[in-house]
């Protein structure tokens, strides 16, 4: 598959300090992948390399092959953008902000309904930004960043400062670019939530280095742990020590950590029901059995934490 965008042993530093130390990832086209990572690990840093507001002191980033820096006018346009508060002309309408990007990016004005429409913000285009709400500007700001059909949608925190239902709107709205136009979508988030609803893949980083690269397909959702509860009416230590003898001569099944009366382990799904069977036949009395699936926070907190 394409590649829409590739970063290659990318380093920067500002002054003495080394903010980026030698990223490399590359995102296929028609993804949504995730960027997350603590304040200062480097995010908005990486994403202004990536649209070209600052260079890297080393490596090279190509967007659907084309190198921002040696082959910048190209790359661009591939990519629509909106990096930290998106600028928008308080005074001049929704409509006019858009026809203002469109005739300096020489779009046709016929796009500009087209764009507001897709995102939702064309009941609006007559009214002054200024009387925007912050999702209604989120929106205006989206369209901006689409209006000449990019590629690669870049978003830097889009969700910052929406309530509830503006994020659920624009999580509908990026799903849809996605689905509807295949754009690909590069979003750096700190609403672990929002990237495990909504992306494929997710690119951790940690202090200027990639931590990890995590597919959200199906292996992540199957990445479960069982909590095993057990019957207690009798001595807890003896219950237990019963339970986890049984437990390991299943084949499959492996405990992870014992507290108290409860047995975390790892199982394969497809052996759930042998596995109680199994426990059954051989006098472990539970009280309970029940999944505990593993979701981006507890990634996160297992890689921030440390
Ligand atoms: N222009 C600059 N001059 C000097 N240092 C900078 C500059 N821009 C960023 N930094 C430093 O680079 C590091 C990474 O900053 P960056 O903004 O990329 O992090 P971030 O992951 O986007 O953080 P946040 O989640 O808070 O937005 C920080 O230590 C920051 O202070």
């Amino acid at each position: 598959m394409k590649k829409a965008l590739e970063v290659i042993s990318v380093y920067k530093r500002f002054g003495k300090k080394e903010v980026i130390k030698g990223i490399s990832f590359d995102i296929e086209e028609g993804r949504i992948v995730g960027f997350v990572g603590p304040n200062g690990a480097g995010k908005t840093t990486t994403i202004k390399m990536i649209t070209g507001l600052i260079k890297p002191d080393s490596g090279q980033i190509k967007i659907f092959g084309y190198d921002i820096v040696h082959e910048r006018e190209m790359a661009l346009k591939f990519i629509g953008c909106i990096i930290e508060n998106p600028e928008l002309y308080e005074y001049l309408t929704g409509f006019e902000n858009l026809a203002q990007l469109a005739r300096i990016s020489n779009i046709p004005r016929s796009k500009i309904i087209e764009a507001a429409k897709l995102v939702g913000i064309d009941y609006a285009l007559k009214e002054k930004a200024k009387k925007y709400s912050l999702g209604m500007k989120q929106r205006l700001a989206l369209a901006m960043a689409i209006l000449a059909d990019p590629k690669l949608l870049i978003l830097d925190e889009p969700t910052n400062g929406l309530d509830p239902s503006g994020i659920i709107e624009l999580r509908n709205l990026l799903k849809n670019l996605a689905n509807d136009k295949k754009v690909t979508i590069f979003i750096s988030s700190h609403n672990l939530f929002e990237i495990q609803e909504i992306c494929d893949k997710v690119v951790f980083i940690k202090e200027g280095k990639i931590e990890m690269i995590e597919n959200i397909d199906s292996s992540f959702i199957e990445n479960v742990k069982f909590v095993l509860v057990l019957n207690e009416d009798r001595n807890t230590n003896d219950v237990v020590a019963k339970a986890t003898e049984v437990i390991s001569c299943f084949e499959g099944a492996k405990i992870l950590e014992v507290k108290e009366s409860s047995i975390e382990l790892e199982l394969d799904r497809s052996k759930k029901v042998a596995f109680l069977n199994f426990l059954f036949q051989n006098g472990v009395n539970i009280k309970d059995f029940y999944e505990k699936v593993e979701s981006l926070e507890d990634k996160y907190i297992k890689i921030y934490q440390n």
